[in-house]
């Protein structure tokens, strides 16, 4: 019997779910009726892909509609893909193969300007188009030898501002708006819906997930703003000695100014008991470390690409972004499977960008996925070409790459999806 892709009903879709927590190695077991209710609520089952052997789901994917914040700002559509799992006993068939290409051609057609996804093994999506965009850096930091007194009121007084804890009923409330004016500066943010803050704030929590209520702090500034919210879990943790030795572990953080950040954090790693902070995922440029009084006190425990990109649309996504310089390239740009590639003039300037088809002779060669890790200014084109990755036809054209593409700030994408 041949096993094709394709999309999955209401009544299939508890099995679809069970076939995810296998894929992902969680318990086999069936999923809750309540959970998939909820779950189905927040489906768009046009956009699920699955695929059954004598009629049990052997193979997931799925994707849904997302905004991408790209260098500068603006917002550009991508179609977010998650839940891809191949059971074992069905894999290197070519399964996830044909469920991509079903999904990358739909987006085409629909307008997505990219896709995205989180990958979950490095080797996976290269062959799709998709390269990593952002990276991320998560520390841990030994309080005692950060140099912060923990006994001292935290900075945001100085500057008016305030720290004050609230409740999940709370972040649902300013975690919306907050996120946006995010999402409006910081490129590689997503979108994030009513679900995600529901989720997140142990509201439907799915079965396979423990939850503990974490707690929640935001920051006020002067003139009563919310310009940052941090959530964290505190361990239990007595030394032999009778000494706290608690961790804070942070699962999320966002500000949108850099009084809230430092604030944010000087205010984790200045709780009593404390003496050992984890960051969670941050940009790795994070204001972290260097705003320790001793930044050595940070342990980088995780140095990893995080957001992957697929460009479906080459002209809209380059003419998205901004730059801050005045040049000029043709990128030939090579896409196997014919959805976004060709050759283009790109022209910036810093007051705005076109990219159209040309015939003029190639500046530089790449691969569309090599476009996508360039895409949000976290890569170096002359490190791509020293490594092979992209071909210079013009010396000193990767040099100009250099200028047209890198941002001053590093990309970052605070969401696993
Ligand atoms: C966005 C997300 O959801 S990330 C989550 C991804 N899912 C997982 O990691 C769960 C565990 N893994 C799986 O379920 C499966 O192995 C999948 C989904 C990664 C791959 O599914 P398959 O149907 O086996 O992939 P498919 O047969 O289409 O493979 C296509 C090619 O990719 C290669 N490939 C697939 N998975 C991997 C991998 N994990 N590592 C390296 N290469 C891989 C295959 O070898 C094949 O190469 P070839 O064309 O040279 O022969």
């Amino acid at each position: 019997m041949s096993l094709d892709p394709r999309t999955v009903s209401a009544t299939e879709f508890p099995d679809w779910l069970r076939a995810v927590g296998t894929g992902f190695l969680r318990a086999s077991a069936s999923v809750p009726a309540e959970e998939v209710a909820v779950r189905l609520e927040h489906t768009d089952l046009s956009r699920v892909q699955g695929v059954f052997d004598a009629g049990r789901c052997v193979a997931t994917f799925r994707s849904f509609a997302q905004e991408l914040t790209v260098v500068g700002g603006a917002r550009v559509r991508a179609d977010a893909i998650t839940g891809v799992t191949v059971t074992p006993t069905h894999r290197r068939r070519g399964l996830l193969s044909r469920m991509m290409a079903t999904d990358l051609a739909a987006a085409k057609e629909r307008g997505d300007v990219v896709a995205s996804l989180i990958a979950a093994e490095y080797p996976i999506y290269g062959r799709y188009g998709f390269g990593p965009a952002s990276w991320t850096t998560e520390w841990e930091i030994d309080v005692p030898r950060a140099g912060l007194d923990p006994r001292a009121r935290v900075p945001s007084e100085a500057d008016g501002g305030r720290i004050e804890l609230v409740d999940g009923a709370d972040v649902r409330k300013l975690g919306p708006e907050l996120h946006a004016r995010l999402a409006a500066r910081q490129h590689g943010v997503v979108s994030r819906d009513e679900r995600w803050w529901q989720r997140n704030t142990g509201v439907d929590v799915p079965a396979f997930e423990t939850w503990t209520e974490p707690f929640y702090a935001v920051y006020r500034s002067a003139d009563g703003e919310t310009d940052g919210l941090i959530a964290y879990r505190a361990d239990a943790h007595w030394g032999d000695r009778k000494q706290p030795l608690n961790k804070a572990t942070v699962v999320g953080m966002l500000a949108t100014t850099p009084a809230a950040e430092r604030a944010l954090w000087h205010f984790v790693c200045s709780i009593d008991w404390i003496t050992t902070v984890r960051s969670g995922y941050r940009a790795p440029d994070d204001l972290l470390p260097l705003l320790l009084p001793d930044p050595r006190a940070a342990r980088v425990v995780t140095q990893a690409d995080w957001l992957w990109l697929r460009v479906l649309d080459i002209p809209r996504a380059l003419e998205a972004r901004t730059y801050a310089t005045d040049a000029a390239l043709v990128l030939d740009v090579r896409d196997a499977t014919g959805l976004a590639g060709g050759r283009f003039l790109l022209e910036v300037s810093p007051s705005g960008a076109s990219c159209v088809p040309t015939k003029r002779d190639p500046d530089l060669v790449l691969d569309v996925a090599e476009l996508a890790t360039l895409h949000l200014g976290d890569e170096s084109p002359v490190r791509l070409a020293a490594l092979g990755r992209i071909d210079e036809h013009r010396p000193g054209a990767a040099a100009t790459a250099e200028a047209v593409f890198r941002a001053a700030r590093r990309a970052w994408c605070p969401d696993v999806f």
